[in-house]
């Protein structure tokens, strides 16, 4: 639900991290309080999440509470799944921790998962939402962006860069698992950006022939050397099956290898953009929330700030543009 009201009276607001720990998410706590600071506004911090809210881990945060943080990677108020903000006993003792702390309104950054319980929150209690998408995936609608996924992909990319010294002096091929759960965000745009020769993508796979065939064109071509981004999808270890599905094929013609760059993907200095992304949304969602703007998901969609409801955000999906699968293999020849 989207509803645009009357400016409620807001006086004090809270903010979390839920789900994830994307790169950016300080820079984006920082602009939240220091703006609320700006507005008159006082602000708590919840710990851990929504587990936290359960448990009345909120404290005060100051100007200084946000001090020396917008270079940090992770998140300064801590990230926890919890499983019982999905049952309405658990939400109950976290509305109960709201009303007992004097809180008007919340704030999440996360990604479907943490607006899902925002959005069960409200519908239930009436507590007025403003989400902000966190998340490396990059696989919100309503914003081109999410906060975390440049620097996830210049983390990945710099990683590729160095395996490419090796494949090439050894002329192997490396299969390069990225992070991306239910997405192929990471690996298209580091595949594009790292020049490999093929980028494999749930939302589009490729078979394993397809695979094959390329990679036995190019060794035709006296290509001595392939990088292949594969995203890791629901099972971590795809690029290692596919590994063995193409072994299988081709005997042992090429000397391949496997890398999964895991969770360095998710950690690090947040890159300029994601610091300057973050801190437009944090602003963004602070001074939404005090013109009545709420349920809604923050973001950034051509350059303009806007406002998704979140029911619309977390159904909708952000499909990724053929064009740039296509340049994949156009450019790798
Ligand atoms: N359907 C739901 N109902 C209530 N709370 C939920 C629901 N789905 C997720 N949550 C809450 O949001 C938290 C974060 O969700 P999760 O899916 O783990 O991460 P993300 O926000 O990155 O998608 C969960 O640990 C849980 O507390
Ligand atoms: O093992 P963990 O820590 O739950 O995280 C793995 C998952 O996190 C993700 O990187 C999602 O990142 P976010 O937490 O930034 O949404 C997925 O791509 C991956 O499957």
């Amino acid at each position: 639900m989207f509803l645009n009201m009357t400016p409620s009276i807001i006086n004090r607001i809270a903010i979390l991290t839920s789900g994830s720990d994307a790169p950016g998410m300080n820079a984006c706590i920082r602009a939240v309080v220091r703006g609320a600071l700006y507005h008159g506004i006082e602000v708590m911090g919840i710990r851990r999440g929504y587990g936290g809210l359960i448990r009345g881990d909120i404290f005060s945060m100051t100007s200084h509470s946000v001090s020396n943080i917008i270079q940090r990677g992770g998140t300064i108020l801590k990230s926890a799944h919890c499983p019982e903000f999905m049952t309405v006993e658990g939400r109950q003792k976290a509305y109960e921790q709201l009303m007992n702390h004097g809180i008007d309104a919340l704030i999440v950054i996360g990604g479907n998962g943490t607006f899902e319980g925002a959005l069960h929150f409200y519908e239930e209690f009436g507590v007025p939402i403003m989400g902000i998408p966190g998340t490396i995936d990059n696989d919100l609608f309503g914003t081109d962006y999410t906060i975390g996924y440049d620097t996830a992909v210049n983390t990945a990319l710099k990683a590729i860069d160095r395996i490419r010294d090796t494949a090439d002096s050894h002329e192997r091929i490396f299969l390069i698992e990225v992070m991306g759960r239910d997405s192929g965000y990471i690996a298209v745009q580091s595949g594009i950006a790292g020049g490999a020769e093929m980028v494999v993508i749930s939302e589009d796979p490729l078979s394993t022939q397809e695979l094959v065939d390329t990679l036995k064109q190019g060794f035709n071509r006296s290509k001595s050397s392939s990088i292949i981004i594969v995203a890791e999808g629901e099972t971590k270890g795809t690029a290692a099956t596919l590994a063995d599905q193409i072994r299988k094929q081709v005997d042992d013609k090429f000397d391949m290898r496997v890398t999964a760059l895991g969770h360095v993907q998710r950690g690090g200095t947040p890159s300029a953009y994601d610091r300057i992304l973050a801190s437009r949304l944090g602003l963004g969602a602070l001074e939404g929330l005090l013109d009545g703007t709420i349920n809604v998901m923050v973001g950034i969609i051509n350059n303009q700030l806007v406002y998704t409801p979140l029911r619309e955000a977390i159904d909708r999906s952000k499909p990724i543009k053929n064009e740039l699968l296509r340049m994949v293999n156009i450019l790798s020849v």
